[in-house]
């Protein structure tokens, strides 16, 4: 009897470990985001409010060359094109043995001229990567700082935060650049929402890049992998949320290996920019200077790449000849749409569509970036996004006879590739 009970005990906690915990701890985040929602809509300026002032004088916005700034859920409106004094961070990201320490060596014994400051989140007692990373350092201990023993990918980033504002607080003089090494089952969001949201972390350090590290032998087993509902496949996160991804370990599989996994990768994110190396070794403007969140570079970042799209079918139809449509037939729920079309879009409307995609795909909307031809305006609009966050401004100006092409790329779950065409179709003039 009681070795009965003991069995329904054990299977009653396996239930809730399995099922019941991720549950809650998905319902917990979707009240935060609710609430994070509520308060970006609210507390500080959305889409709407900052495009408002420009639409009640629409014919003033129409006859001049001035299109808006707006910024959503950010906490404080990041620079633009204007200097930025803020302190640049990389955050490396990749499974659990891809070779993040291994990077983390190579950028701090290449030759770069910047002082870097190391936030490590390694758990256990031991500071094995530490240790690691100072051995092997040609810089001076003093311009490395490590922190240990802490949950980056918790939802509550208070200790990332402590540790960022203590670092920038106390020896802002003594480095140039963070580099911050998440554990390999770290979701990359929290942590990049750290730097979009929190007010005091935003006013002082920006994020420059996430590089993901993948291991090229095992990755494609952990990106196939199928996980119970609720829960995330953390492989996939940190791939769509990069924007350089390293494809290391190259020296253990064959060229036929690297296609098909290049290829597995750049359905879940086409935005990124990826590198093959042996044992992290890649040029150090790859990884550092990034700028994957700065509106000035999102005109040469969003390079739509068609190469991977080898056997999909492209539908052609309607306005074939000038918009470019990925038919994708892969499975993976996170993934890549990209648009590219001539044409000239209505702000307003852009406005009510990003909105309303924003409100329904928020949490689902991982990345996006976009570079608009908006009517009678000779300046490309650039718009960057990170979940429920947005952000754009007015870019460089068009060429007398350059072609206006707009590109925009979508990164996230579950997308609805024709409806985020047909949303932006409604859009243009
Ligand atoms: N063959 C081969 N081994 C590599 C390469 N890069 C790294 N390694 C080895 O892979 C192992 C794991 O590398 P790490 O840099 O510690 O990986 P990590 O992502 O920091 O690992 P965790 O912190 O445990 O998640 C080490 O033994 C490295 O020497 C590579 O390109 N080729």
């Amino acid at each position: 009897m009681l070795y009965k009970r003991l069995v329904f005990e054990l299977k009653t906690l396996a239930r809730v470990l399995t099922f019941d915990l991720p549950f809650l701890f998905r319902a917990f985040e979707r009240l935060t985001m609710a609430a994070r929602f509520l308060i970006s809509r609210y507390a500080s300026k959305t889409l709407t409010q900052f495009l408002l002032p420009c639409l009640q004088h629409r014919s003033h916005f129409l006859t001049t060359t001035t299109l808006p700034r707006y910024s959503r859920g950010f906490s404080s409106e990041p620079p633009a094109f204007a200097s930025d004094s803020r302190v640049p961070a990389t955050v490396i990201t990749g499974f659990l043995g891809s070779g993040k320490t291994t990077l983390l060596n190579h950028i701090l014994t290449a030759q770069h001229g910047k002082r870097i400051a190391v936030i490590e989140n390694e758990f256990g007692e031991v500071d094995i990567d530490g240790s690691l990373v100072a051995s092997h350092s040609s810089a001076s201990e003093e311009d490395i700082v490590m922190v240990n023993n802490v949950c980056l990918c918790c939802t509550v980033r208070g200790d990332l935060v402590k540790m960022l504002l203590d670092l920038v607080k106390k020896k802002k003089d003594k480095f140039d650049h963070i580099v911050i090494e998440t554990t390999g089952l770290a979701k990359p969001a929290p942590v990049i929402e750290t730097f979009c949201s929190d007010e005091l972390v935003s006013r002082y350090v920006k994020l420059d890049g996430v590089v993901t590290l993948v291991d090229s032998k095992h990755a494609m087993k952990h990106l196939n992998e199928v996980k119970p509902r609720f829960v995330v496949n953390e492989a996939v996160e940190q791939v769509a949320y990069a924007d350089r991804i390293i494809l290391n370990k190259t020296d253990l599989v064959t060229e036929g290996d690297l296609e098909k996994l290049t290829d597995k990768i750049k359905h879940i994110n086409s935005m990124a920019q990826i590198k093959r190396a042996k044992f992290g070794v890649v040029d150090m403007d790859f990884v550092l200077g990034v700028g994957g969140y700065d509106l000035d570079r999102i005109d040469t970042e969003v390079n739509v790449d068609d190469s991977h799209c080898g056997n999909h079918q492209h539908d052609m139809h309607g306005r074939h000849h000038k918009e470019h449509h990925h038919d994708h037939v892969h499975d993976s729920a996170v993934s890549s749409v990209s648009i590219v079309s001539e044409g000239t879009l209505d702000l307003d409307e852009v406005d009510d569509w990003l909105e309303r995609l924003v409100e329904e795909k928020g949490e689902d909307l991982y990345r996006m970036k976009g570079v608009l031809s908006v009517n009678g305006s000779d300046q490309r609009y650039v718009l960057q996004g990170v979940q429920s966050m947005l952000d754009g401004c007015p870019g460089k100006t068009w060429e007398p006879n350059e072609k206006r092409t707009n590109k925009l790329v979508f990164i996230g779950r579950n997308l609805d590739e024709s409806a985020l065409r047909k949303g932006f179709r409604g859009c243009l003039v």
